[in-house]
């Protein structure tokens, strides 16, 4: 995408194509906005990173209508931010003291909607640009939910069950108050799956004596959704077929690269296995295991087994097949011969050294997994290479697309077969495709331009928004 963010000219107040208008500031521009965004919150790197990279997108969409301009400068400010003490007791009786966050950034589209994330690393920019992204992956959906996002800098690696029941017990003590079925439906993202959600669920049905579909994420016993633990990973493969189909390729043979080794990776290596690519890498913070002749459904489900019941580290593995390498303190991005990179682990994973590396090994895709896993700089490498790059908040919006399901469900009161939410997971990664590259040509960009599956995306799931947000007046 060759689009640079625009110092534009004030615009003066316009209709909207829906015919409702709205006015802001008579200075107001992309620059203003940004200028306003950074000198509020100059540390929030992360945020500002999510922020500064829509707005690049949407600069000719402001161009041919400036009235959505008062809507981007309310819609990078979050409608509510709840930030509270969790307090617990360990095993050993003492006192233990977290933060908490809830960001509900954004309810134009439907009830607040998004994950909560427990690692040491949360901060509120980490939850702000996580709740801003959710705002347009949501809306790329097309199912009804708005923007949101929280979690707590508690880290759950070393504790017990019990440590683990008491955080979340004491975390859901304070959220409980902010959300609902039809307000605020949290679920899970890093360090948060089932065994957590088990325990928020719990704990909020005490305090409220609702049984309510409040989280999603949840067993499949009690409200859950069949293929939601899959559905990220398996949204994201959907997704990149898509992609290769419309260009005339299929992903049968291909070697991939997987980052991660948690809920998004493993799916993500379950659905390359079924369509017969070859994922060759997984990792975690410490380091990547490379199997050189592609991961074996048996192979997987010892990942699986180290992961979800052992909760070990991905350097385990080699002990029980010596097919692999452990490569200690390294990513996998330096692995050559493959054609495919999925990076399924953490925000700004891979750095503008790491894309050169993808690059210069001969990917030719990139399909993000996890959320914003690639920097600015990376980005442009790709870009720069040809590198076709399908961003995040379209790749893996499966997931949350199933957790709508799993509401919709919910409300029903009544489960769906695996065929059938298997079946509008296709489909709904499937608009999330056609509608993005609708979008992008619609502005002026060739389908074949490797930047276009990243502004189509920003451009389709910010018009929804926006023409939302202008119909229900200046909130
Ligand atoms: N779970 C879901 O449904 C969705 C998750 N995501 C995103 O996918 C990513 C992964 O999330 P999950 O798989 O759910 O979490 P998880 O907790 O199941 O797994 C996280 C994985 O990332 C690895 N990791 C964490 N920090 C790392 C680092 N600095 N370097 C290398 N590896 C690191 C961990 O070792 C672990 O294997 C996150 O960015 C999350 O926001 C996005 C959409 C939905
Ligand atoms: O399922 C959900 O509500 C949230 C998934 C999520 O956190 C994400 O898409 O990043």
């Amino acid at each position: 995408m060759a689009t640079a963010t625009k110092e534009a000219s004030a615009p003066a107040a316009a209709d909207s194509p829906n015919g409702v208008k709205d006015s802001g500031p008579p200075s107001l521009s992309v620059g203003a906005i940004l200028g306003k965004v950074r000198a509020r919150d100059p540390h929030q790197a992360e945020f500002l990173q999510a922020v500064e990279e829509v707005l690049r997108s949407l600069t000719p969409v402001l161009d041919k209508h400036p009235e959505y301009l008062p809507v981007v400068e309310r819609l990078v400010e979050p409608e509510r931010v709840v930030q509270f003490r969790v307090a617990w007791l360990d095993d050993a009786g003492v006192q233990q003291v977290n933060r908490g966050f809830r960001v509900q950034f954004n309810q134009a589209l439907g009830p607040y909607k998004g994950g909560l994330r427990f690692h040491p690393s949360v901060t509120l920019s980490i939850i702000k640009f996580l709740g801003f992204e959710q705002i347009l992956k949501n809306s790329l959906t097309t199912l009804a939910m708005g923007g949101a996002k929280g979690g707590s800098d508690f880290d759950p690696r070393g504790k017990s069950d019990n440590e683990v029941m008491k955080f979340c017990q004491s975390f859901m003590t304070e959220l409980f108050r902010h959300i609902g079925p039809d307000t605020d439906v949290p679920a899970g993202d890093i360090n948060v799956g089932g065994r957590e959600i088990g325990f928020l669920f719990g704990q909020y049905k005490r305090l409220t004596v609702h049984y309510e579909g409040v989280l999603t994420g949840k067993a499949l016993q009690w409200g859950g959704s069949l293929l939601r633990p899959e559905a990220t990973g398996y949204g994201l493969v959907y997704y990149a077929q898509e992609v290769l189909r419309g260009m005339g390729k299929d992903l049968k043979g291909m070697r991939c690269l997987v980052s991660g080794s948690g809920n998004v990776a493993q799916y993500t290596v379950e659905k390359l296995l079924h369509l017969g690519a070859l994922p060759v890498t997984l990792s975690d913070s410490s380091g990547y295991i490379y199997e050189k002749d592609g991961f074996t459904p048996d192979r997987l489900q010892h990942v699986l087994d180290l992961k979800q019941k052992k909760r070990a580290r991905i350097s385990e593995y080699t002990k029980k097949f010596n097919t692999a390498v452990y490569v200690d303190g390294a990513k996998p991005w330096a692995v050559d011969s493959a054609v495919v990179a999925f990076p399924c682990a953490t925000q700004n994973e891979v750095t503008e050294a790491d894309a050169q590396r993808l690059v210069d090994a001969g990917v030719k895709y990139v399909f993000e997994g996890a959320n914003m896993p690639s920097t600015a700089e990376a980005i442009a490498v790709y870009l720069r290479a040809g590198v076709v790059y399908g961003p995040a908040k379209a790749a893996n919006a499966g997931g949350v697309a199933v957790s709508g399901l799993e509401m919709a469900q919910n409300s029903q009161r009544f489960p769906w077969s695996k065929e059938e939410v298997d079946d509008k997971l296709q489909g709904i990664m499937r608009s999330i495709y056609t509608e993005s590259m609708a979008a992008a040509q619609e502005y002026g960009m060739a389908a074949t331009d490797p930047g276009a599956l990243q502004a189509g995306a920003n451009i389709a799931g910010f018009v929804k928004v926006a023409e939302a947000m202008l119909s229900q007046g200046c909130v």
